[in-house]
This record gives C-alpha cells, structure tokens and sequence, in this order.
C-alpha cells in the first residue's frame, strides 16, 4: 500500500528521511556562497601576523610618554605661554602599510605609521595624528594626554584575532560573505562544500503558453516553472527550467525520463489529481518509479505525490499555482536544504496573531497564505488555489490545523517565508 493522505508532518518525515547531504566537491571560494562548508578550516596562520597600528599617526615607546617613570624618557618641554607642558620626540622614519620599517624607535623617538602598518622595532604604542604637534623632525605630545599612552595602545597586537590552528569555521556552515573572507583571509583559496543539488523543472498541460504569449481561449501562461526555479534557486539548487510538456502519455514518459537522468531532484507541475487527462502518476509509475505517498491532507497541495526514479527524488506537485508554491515551501525546499548540506532545513516557525480570519480546510491543514502588517498576519484576500493573486507579497504561510476558521486576533503557527540576508 502506498502511504495516501499524509498527514503533513508525516509527509515532511518521508521526504527528509529519502534525502542525505550530497557529497563534497572542491570550490574556490568565489564559487562558494550559500553553500555548506564539508570540512573544519582552520587558521594557516595567525591574524594579524604581527604588531600592527588601528590608527594614522607615530608609533613611540609608551615608557617615553611617563616621564616621571622612567629613566630614560626624552626632555619635557614647558610651553609658559600656554601653560602646557609636553613630551619632545624625534621623528626617525616611516612604517606603512605594506613597507615595514626596519629601523628601530629608540628612547626618545617616533616613526611615523599609518593604520594596518607594522610596528617598528622597539616601538609599543602608538599616538594618533590629531594628538601630536610637528615642527620639521621633533614632535610634541601634550603631557597630560601622553600620560594616558600605554603599552599597545592603537595597536592590534600579532594573534589577537586568531591563533595559527585555530577552528575558524566548521562543518554545517552555510558560507556568506563573512565567512568567506574569513577563510580567505586565514589563508584558504578553496573550500570543500556539499555538491548543491541540481534540480530539473518541468510543466505538464495541453492548456499551457509559454511566458509572453497571450493565451488563447481556454489556455494559460505557464508561470509555475518560472515561480518553481526560483524557490529552488533560493534554496540553493542548481535548476533547469525544461519547459513544458502536452497531456499525451507517451511524450510525458520521454520527458520524465529525460529530466530525470542528469537531475537529483526532478519538480513536475500538474497532471497529478484524478482527471482523464492527469497523466503524471500512471506515466511515473509506468517508468518504474518507486512511489513514496501519494497525497497530503493539505490545502492548498493535496494531490502531492512523491517518488525515487533511479536516483532521483521525484516531487509531482499540483498544477494550481498556490498548490504548487505551497507544496514546494513545505516539503521540497527542506529536501533540498538537506541535500544541500544544510543543518537548518525548514523555514523558521513563529507564532502570530491574525489581523483577520483565516478560514479552516476541514479535514486539511489550511496554509493561509498572509502578509505581515504591524507585526500581526493578514490573511491575503484570495485564498483560492488557483489564484496567482494569493501569492502576492506573501510573507508568511499560516498553519491554520484541521478544523474551525481562526478568528481575528487568534494565535497561529506560521512559516516565515522573507530569507533571511543571505550574504
Ligand atoms: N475529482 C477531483 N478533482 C480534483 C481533485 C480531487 O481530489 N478530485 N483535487 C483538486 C485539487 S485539490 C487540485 S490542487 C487540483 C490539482 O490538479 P493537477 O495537479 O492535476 O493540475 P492541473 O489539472 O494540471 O492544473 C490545475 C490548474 O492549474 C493550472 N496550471 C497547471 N500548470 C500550470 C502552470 N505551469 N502554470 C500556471 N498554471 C498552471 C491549470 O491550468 C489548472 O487551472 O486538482 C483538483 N481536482
Ligand atoms: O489542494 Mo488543491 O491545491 O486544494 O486546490
């Protein structure tokens, strides 16, 4: 008996347990956004690989700003007219960035730094521009402010960022650009990253037009394969939108059989429900697929089926527009994060208030496509399953449970569909 009329979590629970992360393929990092991390990396060396200066300025010997403490600290100079008095330096040369200095800073004097520049030798603070006054080679330094000067100050000391060794990413990790720079900057130029799946898109119906046609009588923009490919991207797939394919059996078989080779996860919209013409499961069947379950107590997205062909993962989702959308977000797109690598594979769940009612499905779970307005969801004002309006602005997918309409102000589970940044 094939598992029929899911329940939805017991549907999601067949899915995942047919998917495992793909295996890992080497990618240099400009390749690797989004995708998962296979391997621990691990700091090549330590970060910053030497004293370095955080501002434009001098780099001096802290000791010779405390003059009553030390030795051997430079002259004060008292400055009678303004009542100052302030440490004399003598500049000796320059560190910038890129061009280390070799000169040492010996007792009594500064070279000049700019930020991310290495600290010469003997030097262990640094003073800021704005801090200092030049005449010629001699600086002066108000004293008062120089007293504050200790060692490392305005200075990113060698290894304070990382270790040599140091874990600095591990297994699990969706890369983003941080993550990325970080790998790149600890000395990696490539990564080991799940394979990401490559999914194959295809429509069925004698009814469809291809995008930009106006349709006849009778006929409709073929819009699923587009709205399919992009969830599928935004999950992280590789796609091929194959177009689409008429209600005659023996071309439908060839096609299937096509989109499945060369895919891991194939998406077919329409032509699943019970009519005369609705060929998707018998030419499926017909091509040796191993069926998984053939429908879920769902609205919209009942006549959802799910099936292996050879290798691949087969998700025939209902030709309506929200059927298709909605069976996607519930349980191809974690499909796809699970194969992906990904450890997080649902969208996250938070609870909400409804701004409005939000009917029941009887005996379905209702998923109430909503929109979020002032932190409550709004039911949007469609909820047919044909209607592409439905899924305008869409930000929340709303689990209404079997049974009753929840009234306004009532407290609801919802998919939060907005991704979050993904760089
Ligand atoms: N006797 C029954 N009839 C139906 C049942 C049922 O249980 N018993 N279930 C209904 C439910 S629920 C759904 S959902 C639909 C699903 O039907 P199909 O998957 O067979 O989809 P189609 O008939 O091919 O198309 C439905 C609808 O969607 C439009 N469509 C199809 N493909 C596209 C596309 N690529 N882009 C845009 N729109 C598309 C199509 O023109 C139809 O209007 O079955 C019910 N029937
Ligand atoms: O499941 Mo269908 O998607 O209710 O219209």
């Amino acid at each position: 008996m094939i598992p029929d009329d899911l329940d939805p979590a017991d549907a999601l629970a067949h899915v995942l347990a047919a998917c495992a992360p793909l295996p890992g393929e080497r990618r240099a990092l400009h390749a690797a956004r989004g995708l998962v991390l296979a391997e621990t990396l691990r700091a090549r060396w330590a970060m910053p690989g030497a004293d370095v200066s955080t501002m434009d300025g001098w780099a001096v010997r802290a000791a010779d700003l405390s003059p009553g403490k030390a030795d051997a600290a430079p002259p004060v100079a008292t400055d009678l007219s303004a009542g100052t008095a302030e440490v004399e330096l003598a500049v000796i040369g320059e560190s910038a960035a890129g061009h280390p200095s070799p000169a040492a800073v010996g007792p009594g004097q500064a070279a000049r730094i700019s930020t991310g520049a290495v600290l010469p030798p003997g030097a262990d603070a640094v003073v800021a521009q704005e801090d200092v006054k030049r005449h010629g080679e001699r600086l002066w330094i108000d004293l008062a402010r120089a007293g504050r000067i200790g060692p490392g100050h305005f200075v990113r000391r060698a290894g304070s960022d990382l270790a040599a060794g140091v874990e600095i990413l591990s297994p699990g990790t969706a890369l983003r650009a941080g993550d990325l720079a970080l790998a790149a900057g600890a000395g990696h130029a490539d990564v080991l990253v799940h394979r990401p799946p490559r999914v194959a898109v295809l429509c069925t119906g004698d009814e469809l037009v291809d995008i930009g046609c106006p349709p006849g009588h009778g006929q409709v923009v073929s819009s699923n394969g587009l709205m399919l490919a992009c969830q599928a991207e935004a999950a992280g797939a590789e796609v091929r939108d194959l177009g689409r394919v008429g209600d005659e059996p023996e071309a439908l078989r060839r096609a299937l059989a096509d989109a499945a080779a060369s895919s891991d996860v194939l998406l077919v919209s329409g032509g699943i429900s019970v009519g005369d013409h609705d060929l998707v499961w018998p030419a499926l069947l017909a091509l040796g697929a191993q069926p998984i379950f053939r429908r879920v107590r769902l609205r919209p997205g009942r006549p959802l089926a799910f099936a292996r062909l050879g290798d691949t993962l087969v998700f025939a989702l209902p030709g309506n527009p929200a059927s298709t959308y909605v069976g996607f977000e519930l349980f191809t797109r974690p499909a796809l994060r699970r194969l992906g690598g990904h450890l997080q594979v649902e969208r996250p769940r938070r609870r909400v208030i409804l701004a409005g009612p939000a009917e029941g499905a009887g005996k379905r779970t209702h998923c109430v496509r909503a929109r979020l307005v002032d932190g409550r969801a709004e039911p949007l004002p469609s909820q047919v399953s044909g209607a592409l309006t439905s899924l305008r602005a869409c930000d929340l997918l709303v689990l209404v449970p079997p049974g009753p309409a929840l009234p306004a102000g009532a407290e609801a589970e919802a998919l939060v569909l907005a991704d979050p940044g993904s760089t």
